[in-house]
C-alpha cells in the first residue's frame, strides 16, 4: 500500500486530493504537512472532511516526511515547491508537483515568466509533463511529475489532436479561457475576493499570463513546429470550472466532421476525455476528472470548446491520475 504525504494540505488542491483519497483503495494518507505549528485536525481546517480522516496537519521535518511516506503531493506555490521537492527526491520519495515549477523545459523561460530564480535549475527540462493523454509512458517511469496548469490542460486537450493530425494551422491560434475563483487558491489577491469579483466578469493577465508559454511548449511538441498562442484568461464569479474556447485556422479541405473524427479517434480509449456533440458547460464536469470537448467550423475557422474542473482535471484529479500511473495501479482508481 503506497504511503502518501500531502504538502500544503490546508489549501484547495490539498482538500480536493483528500476528497479523492477518501475513495482510493490503493493508498494511505500518512502525513499532512503545513507550516502551522498548532497541529490542527484536518476537519477543523477542511470542515467538509469531518468523519472522513482522523488526522492532524503537522509541521513535519523533511526526515519525518521521509519516514512516513513513499509519495508526496506538493501543493505549494511555485518556487517554494521546487525548493522542497529537490530535498524530497534526495530523500527517496516520488513526487507529483502541482505547482508550475517543473513544467517549462527552459530555465530562462521560467524565470522570465515567473519572475523568480528557479531553486532547482538542474532538473528543469528532465521532468515528465503530467498530461497522461499525451505523455503516459513517460509518466509511468518517472520519480517526479509536473502536473499541468489548469488553463493549459483545457487548451492542450482541445488543440493537440488537431495539430498532431495537421487539421489546423500552427499559426494564429487564440485561446480564450474563463476560470472560477478557486483557481487562485485559498488565500488569493484582493481582486479575487468575493466583493471584488462577485457579479462581475473581468479579463486579467492579458499578454502576460504565465500559462501562455506552457501552452506554447506542449502544443509545439504536438505540432512538431513552433506554436505561439494568444491566450487570455478571465475570472468568472463561480467557485470552480474552466471553459476554454480556442480558435484556429483550418487546413485546406477540413470540415467539422474531420475535426470531430480526429478528436474522437484521439480520445477513443481515454477514460477522462469525452468528445461530445453538444456544447459543453462547466457544470457538466464539476467535481469530476473529466474534460468535455467539442468542435465547430464557423466563418471558416475551427472553434474548439473544452471544459474541466480546475481543481480536479486541472489539479488534484490529474495528480491522482499521475500517481496511479507512477505507482503501477489502475489509472482510474479513486477517480470514477
Ligand atoms: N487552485 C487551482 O485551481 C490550481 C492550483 N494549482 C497550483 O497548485 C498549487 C497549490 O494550489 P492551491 O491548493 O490552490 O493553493 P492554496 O493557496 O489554496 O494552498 C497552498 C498551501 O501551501 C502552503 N503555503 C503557502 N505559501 C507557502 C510557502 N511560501 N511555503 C510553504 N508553504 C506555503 C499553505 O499551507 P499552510 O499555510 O498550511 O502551510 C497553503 O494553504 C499552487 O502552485 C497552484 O498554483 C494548479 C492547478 C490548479
Ligand atoms: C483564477 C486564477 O487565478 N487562476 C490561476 C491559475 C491556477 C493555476 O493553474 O496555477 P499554476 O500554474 O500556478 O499551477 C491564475 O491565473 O494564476
Amino acid at each position: 500500500m503506497a504511503r502518501v504525504a500531502i504538502i500544503g494540505a490546508s489549501g484547495y488542491t490539498g482538500l480536493e486530493l483528500l476528497r479523492l483519497f477518501a475513495r482510493h483503495p490503493g493508498m494511505e494518507v500518512t502525513a499532512l504537512v503545513t507550516r502551522q505549528t498548532d497541529a490542527p485536525y484536518v476537519a477543523d481546517v477542511h470542515p467538509s472532511l469531518r468523519g472522513a480522516f482522523d488526522l492532524r496537519l503537522e509541521a513535519l521535518s523533511l526526515a519525518e516526511i521521509g519516514e512516513r511516506a513513499d509519495y508526496a503531493f506538493a501543493c505549494l506555490p511555485h518556487a517554494a515547491s521546487a525548493a522542497l521537492i529537490a530535498q524530497l527526491l534526495d530523500a527517496g520519495l516520488k513526487v507529483v508537483d502541482l505547482s508550475a515549477d517543473y513544467r517549462l523545459t527552459s530555465r530562462e523561460v521560467y524565470e522570465q515568466w515567473y519572475k523568480v530564480t528557479h531553486p532547482d535549475p538542474d532538473r528543469i527540462g528532465k521532468v515528465a509533463y503530467g498530461l497522461p493523454e499525451l505523455y503516459r509512458s513517460r509518466i509511468r517511469e518517472s520519480e517526479l511529475v509536473a502536473n499541468p496548469g489548469c488553463y493549459p490542460t483545457s487548451a492542450i486537450l482541445a488543440l493537440a489532436p488537431l495539430l498532431k493530425a495537421g487539421l489546423v494551422s500552427a499559426e494564429g491560434i487564440i485561446v480564450d479561457s474563463k476560470s472560477g475563483v478557486s483557481g487562485a487558491g485559498r488565500d488569493p489577491k484582493p481582486a479575487f475576493h468575493f466583493p471584488e469579483c462577485n457579479e462581475s466578469f473581468a479579463a486579467y493577465g492579458v499578454g502576460t499570463h504565465r500559462h501562455m508559454p506552457e501552452i506554447d511548449q506542449v502544443l509545439t511538441d504536438a505540432a512538431g513546429q513552433g506554436v505561439e498562442v494568444l491566450f487570455t484568461p478571465h475570472l468568472v464569479p463561480m467557485d470552480r470550472g474552466i471553459l476554454s474556447t480556442s480558435y484556429a485556422t483550418l487546413a485546406d479541405g477540413v470540415d467539422q466532421n474531420k475535426l470531430m473524427d480526429a478528436l474522437r479517434d484521439f480520445y477513443r480509449d481515454e477514460p477522462f476525455v469525452q468528445v461530445i456533440d453538444g456544447l459543453p458547460a462547466t457544470k457538466h464536469v464539476a467535481g469530476t476528472n473529466n474534460c468535455h470537448i467539442t468542435a465547430r467550423v464557423a466563418r471558416g475557422r475551427a472553434v474548439v470548446v473544452s471544459v474541466i474542473d480546475n481543481l480536479i482535471k486541472g489539479a488534484a484529479g490529474a495528480a491522482v491520475q499521475n500517481f496511479n500511473l507512477m505507482s503501477g495501479q489502475d489509472e482510474t482508481l479513486g477517480l470514477t
